[in-house]
């Protein structure tokens, strides 16, 4: 299967965890609006979705699928997303999308996580992924310096050669050349900085089941 085909079986496979007359939590990137393709398809069977960007709300509302705001949910089974790197413990980076600090809020806000990544995403150390970090504007630069005392190497996500704002207004640093040993603590270190709103670590709640996809099809693991 090619990556593409290993993220719409994967995306196929997430359905099987969609609750039926609730509202679920949706995620962002290529391998998430491959899933909004395939809710599609039950959407009658959903309540509706809180979605974790802007893009996502937009791909949502376009298949007929209401878009609820989080502030009026007081439940939400599942939240279904992807990841750009996950460990076999299910610690996860996630931002490459941008879509980080959402991406997390909605997490917290739901009982199980469910990642749906295509098998690349799988690997022994975070890390070879540059670790998103989405920072207040006027602090991009003292909170480049505390990154690179960490031992990493930041630098400013651009876009048509401006720095990208993300749906909050803020900017992210991709840090790059970092081997997270303690994902947890090192997702407590990177939050204290001040300026610092999101890392895009996720151990200290990682996924609860994570669907990838292989050459002969979707594996599950359950964490
Ligand atoms: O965290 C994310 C967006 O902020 C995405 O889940 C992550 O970047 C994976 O994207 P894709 O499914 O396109 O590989």
């Amino acid at each position: 299967m090619t990556q593409d085909e290993q993220k719409q079986a994967v995306a196929r496979a997430a359905l099987q965890y969609v609750v039926d007359d609730a509202i679920i939590g949706v995620g962002t990137g290529s391998t998430a609006n491959f899933f909004i393709d395939e809710l599609a398809g039950i959407r009658d069977r959903i309540q509706g979705a809180v979605a974790s960007s802007d893009a996502t709300a937009a791909r949502l509302r376009s298949h007929g699928i209401k878009v609820v705001d989080l502030n009026d949910v007081t439940s939400l089974p599942v939240y279904i997303d992807g990841a750009d790197e996950i460990t076999p413990q299910g610690a996860m980076i996630k931002g490459g999308g941008a879509a980080l600090t959402r991406e997390k809020i909605v997490t917290s806000a739901a009982d199980k996580f469910v990642c749906i990544a295509d098998g690349s995403k799988l690997v022994q150390t975070l890390g070879r992924f540059p670790l998103p970090v989405e920072v207040i504007p006027m602090a991009h630069a003292i909170v480049s310096r505390k990154l690179a005392a960490l031992g990493g190497e930041p630098t400013l996500r651009l876009k048509d050669g401006q720095p990208l704002v993300t749906d909050n207004g803020c900017y992210i640093l991709d840090v790059a050349g970092l081997q997270i040993g303690n994902p947890a603590q090192f997702e407590a270190t990177v939050n204290n900085i001040v300026g610092v709103v999101t890392v895009g670590l996720f151990a200290q709640r990682c996924a609860d089941v994570a669907l990838l996809g292989s050459p002969d099809g979707v594996k599950t693991l359950v964490f």
